[in-house]
């Protein structure tokens, strides 16, 4: 039988790390406890063949984001940013001994793909929280660098997620737990958004807004899309929803910002999403624009990041 449960985070609480100051990550699952050894088999990592501290111990920020080609380069563009040492083929990829997702460290910032969709980045975030944890981190922000379609906003925008909400403009990410539905919060840390809005005035070059964000489970019909290998809605009813997304608050459409809300959440993680819009959906289905263009659309995101790690640092120089 299926029912609709509020999460219980009380109930299946380890508090195991409750430090002064320091805010550890959490992992809410008390069989964790009983394990000698935790494999995290997509990260191709494990408890007994990889020392977690002293590989991640001192991670501040993570980033993730869908491409593995966008993860490398972001963590290549943030340690030039940064003014660390040692040429591009110092930094490797982790997760090399998988072709599941990517990973690459640079001094505090780790780099990660995520795939596409929910169920994707669900699974790389269960390890990646596990990873965090294992390894004590503490005070961690994590960032989903996207990109999406905008919803009547200038192509190349770059939208800062207040709250993400699911297909029926609800701030809510449904995960199936056996056989029951257990409907999570999917808030977003507003302090983290206004502060990522703060660094975007430093940039005059696009624009960037904070506005809703739409996560929706398919590319095609599920957002609305006439051009898909299926399609049995007219025009009309594509703009009649797209419209209500926009009164609603809605500035964007993409494919995981509900559940990274909603795990990051749980977890006690200060999250955020930053998504360059590829279009406009309220004028195109199709990305039409020249491949140079997508490149430097998804660099937008990655800059602003590097203004807040870098600020957080102490090594922001406004030009
Ligand atoms: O991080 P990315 O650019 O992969 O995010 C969006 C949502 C889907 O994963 C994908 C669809 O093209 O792009
Ligand atoms: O329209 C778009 C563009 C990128 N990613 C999406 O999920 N949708």
């Amino acid at each position: 039988m299926t029912s609709i449960l509020a999460d219980s985070s009380e109930s299946m609480r380890t508090d195991r790390n409750t430090y002064v100051g320091n805010k550890f990550v959490h992992v809410k699952n008390p069989h964790l406890d009983s394990m000698d050894e935790d494999i995290l088999y997509h990260l191709d990592l494990g408890t007994k063949t990889h020392n977690f501290p002293a590989m991640f111990g001192d991670v501040k920020f993570v980033c993730v984001g869908g491409s593995p080609n966008r993860m490398k380069a972001f963590a290549l563009f943030i340690h030039k940013e940064l003014g660390f040492e040692g040429s591009e083929e110092d930094i490797q990829d982790i997760c090399a001994g998988t072709d599941r997702y990517c990973m690459y460290k640079t001094g505090p910032v780790l780099s990660i793909s995520h795939g596409m969709g929910i169920p994707s980045i669900s699974i790389m975030l269960h390890e990646l929280i596990k990873l965090l944890h294992h390894a004590k981190c503490c005070d961690v922000t994590i960032i989903r660098i996207g990109t999406s379609g905008g919803i009547g906003i200038e192509p190349g925008s770059v939208v800062i997620t207040d709250t993400a909400v699911n297909s029926f403009f609800k701030p809510q990410f449904e995960q199936i737990i056996l056989d029951t539905v257990v409907t999570r919060s999917t808030e977003l840390d507003k302090e983290l958004a206004e502060e990522l809005l703060n660094c975007s005035e430093e940039i005059r070059e696009f624009p960037t807004l904070i506005g809703h964000t739409m996560c929706t489970y398919d590319f095609y019909e599920g957002q609305g899309r006439l051009d898909g290998a299926l399609c049995f809605f007219s025009n009309e009813r594509k703009l009649d929803y797209l419209q209500r997304a926009y009164k609603a608050g809605i500035r964007n459409i993409e494919m995981e910002s509900t559940v990274f809300a909603a795990m990051c959440g749980l977890c006690d993680l200060k999250a955020a999403v930053v998504c360059v819009t590829l279009l406009n959906r309220l004028e195109c289905d199709q990305i039409s624009s020249p491949h140079e263009v997508l490149l430097e659309y998804q660099q937008r995101p990655q800059q602003l990041i590097s203004i807040l790690i870098k600020k957080r640092l102490g090594q922001h120089n406004p030009k």
